[in-house]
């Protein structure tokens, strides 16, 4: 056995669960210790859960977390376990209070060093200069008398800082402690970026992320290590609990790999982003069962589909709410699907409400066609009071992106597992998530028919989405550049689009900032999800 093993802890915390936190934490140093490790490493801000946002400014908060290290490091010397080197985040403290995103090393029943994350992000979803002091030291710890140098996520994003002064410290490994959220196409960022930095350190690279969902970001997991040549010598899968473990060469010795993860799909992994997102909303709310609307579509039977794989079927109550304009296949397509998803299938006849309406007051055309989806989120809301479920919204990001919903209509709900893929995407994982069930023997879960069929809101007859918006194909396209890719009216004109579909795009985007922030959060799965990754001001005369 080699003088220096190290276990990377791939965990799921859960943000201001500090007690459960610590036994999972606890549970993983046990696990380790018996896997015959001499290290064992968490991710970023393990013992608060990751982001916390403005908890880290809260005096209890951080007294919360200082007495979860305390605790942690006491269990492993009572235990017996002392000897093993634990490097866990945690949320720290300088002398004069202003909070730090802080690794811990502990050994022997104490912390025996402590690193301050140096490069704060402050893009994006990140606001972390906003809570957090920069760190200014670099720290070299030595299980089994080897330099193993420290860094914190976006320290090895960014250049100089951490990784510049650990540089010619002849380190055997440099560990990365991670809360690095799921991106389509990110693994392979992060595996380049991290075989740069141990080729810059001359040594290996651990990288340990959590897994998990927060509000309306996801974490894949997905660790790996990397040898002093930038190979990935051992890697975990996404989405999951898991544990690496390697034995670390000494200098000038060949690295041996470990265990590789098969390599998913974007499809796979952005899917089961959206079915971790939805999981832990609900579950770490401390709910179980879900509500929504099936209207034989598209948008609904994926997003029940996901809440299926989420949560069981058993727990995803679907609604059918015929109206006057309801097609046949829109209730025979809803049933269709609950029935393959497992799901507890009702309906709910909306016209007597509707018309219940229309008979007190007197409202102009789209206002009506408006009240069927307002009556259905009345509906959903009633049942998600009554019988304590979450009501999900089925909005995809084209739909968000030109505001086409109806606000306290269908736009209602706790969380939106789809509102970050286009509509492209939806129809992409939708077939994608049939394949899956295909290739293991399953039902497939979406009726075929719900993915051929036209979109349409069902609001008046023969209503298509078409007939308000250009072609998904078009609008997604459209989108992509101006939302995106931030390029504005010139750029458009100058790919080829026709002016007339930009100008009418751009201002339906532009007029429809209010609508998205009333929007439930959903789970972020691309380079630009609306919300933090794009904040603009509501009332704005900017016209590009
Ligand atoms: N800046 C702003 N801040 C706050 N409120 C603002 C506002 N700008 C307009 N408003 C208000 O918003 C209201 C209009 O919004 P809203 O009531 O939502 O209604 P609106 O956007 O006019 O209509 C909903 C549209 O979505 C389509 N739809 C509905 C349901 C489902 C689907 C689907 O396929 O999924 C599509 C429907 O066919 C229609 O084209 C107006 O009464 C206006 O006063
Ligand atoms: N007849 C219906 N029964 C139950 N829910 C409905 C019905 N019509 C609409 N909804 C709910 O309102 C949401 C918006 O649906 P709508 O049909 O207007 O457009 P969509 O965006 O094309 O969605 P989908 O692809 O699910 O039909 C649906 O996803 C569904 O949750
Ligand atoms: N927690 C962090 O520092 C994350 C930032 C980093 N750029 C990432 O997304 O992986």
């Amino acid at each position: 056995m080699s003088d220096l093993r190290i276990a990377l802890a791939q965990i799921n915390t859960c943000v201001g669960d500090i007690a459960g936190n610590t036994a999972l934490i606890l549970d993983r140093c046990r696990a380790a210790h018996a896997l015959g490790a001499h290290v064992v490493a968490f991710p970023e801000m393990t013992t608060t859960g990751y982001p916390i946002e403005d908890l880290a400014l809260r005096e209890s908060f951080q007294r919360a977390a200082a007495g979860a290290v305390s605790t942690i490091a006491e269990a492993l010397a009572d235990e017996g376990l002392g000897e093993l080197m634990v490097i866990l985040g945690t949320l720290g403290v300088s002398e004069g209070g202003m909070p730090f995103n802080q690794a811990v090393v502990l050994s022997g029943g104490e912390v025996v060093a402590r690193y301050n994350k140096h490069h704060l992000p402050n893009y994006g979803v990140f606001d972390e200069r906003r809570i957090f002091a920069a760190g200014e030291d670099a720290c070299v710890v030595s299980p089994a008398s080897s330099p193993v140098g420290l860094a914190i996520c976006e320290d090895i994003w960014q250049d100089g800082g951490t990784v510049a002064a650990l540089s010619g410290r002849d380190l055997r490994l440099l560990v990365v402690l991670n809360g690095s959220p799921f991106e389509e196409g990110k693994g392979h960022t992060r595996v380049e970026l991290a075989a740069r930095r141990a080729r810059e350190v001359g040594a290996p690279l651990a990288y340990v992320n959590m897994w998990g969902g927060q509000d309306d970001l996801v974490f894949d997991g997905h660790s790996f290590i990397v040898s002093a040549e930038g190979e990935v010598v051992a890697s975990a899968p996404g989405f999951t609990d898991a544990m690496i473990v390697w034995d670390v060469p000494e200098a000038g010795v060949p690295a041996e790999p470990s265990g590789i993860a098969p390599s998913e799909s974007l499809d796979e992994q952005t899917y089961w982003a959206c079915v971790t997102g939805l999981r832990d909303y609900v579950r770490k709310s401390g709910m179980s069962k879900v509500v929504l609307g099936l209207s034989g579509g598209i948008d609904s039977a994926l997003v029940a589909a996901i809440a299926a794989d989420a949560l069981g079927g058993e727990n995803v109550i679907g609604v059918s709410m015929p109206s006057r304009y309801s097609s046949p296949h829109s209730r025979d397509d809803a049933m269709d699907l609950a029935h393959r998803i497992g799901a507890d299938y009702r309906v709910q006849h909306i016209m007597p409400m509707v018309e219940a309406f229309e008979q007190q007051m007197e409202l102009s055309a789209v206002a009506a066609e408006n009240i069927q989806a307002r009556v259905r989120g009345m509906i959903l809301m009633g049942i998600s009071n009554s019988e304590g479920v979450f009501t999900l919204a089925t909005g995809n990001k084209s739909e968000l992106a030109v505001g086409y919903s109806t606000v306290y209509g269908d736009a209602v709900g706790a969380f939106a597992p789809i509102k970050d893929l286009d509509k492209t995407r939806v129809w992409e994982l939708s077939r994608w998530r049939n394949a899956f069930a295909r290739s293991r023997g399953e039902v497939e879960p979406i009726p075929q028919s719900s993915i051929d069929k036209e979109p349409s809101a069902e609001l008046r007859p023969d209503q298509r989405d078409s007939d308000s918006l250009p072609d998904y194909a078009l609008l997604d396209q459209v989108l992509d550049a101006y939302v995106e890719h931030a390029e504005g009216r010139e750029e458009l004109l100058a790919r080829g689009f026709d002016a007339a579909v930009v100008d009418k795009v751009l201002a339906l985007v532009d007029r429809a900032e209010w609508k998205r922030r009333q929007y439930p959060p959903g789970p972020k799965v691309t380079a630009l999800a609306f919300g933090r990754d794009r904040r603009l001001p509501i009332t704005s005369r900017w016209v590009e």
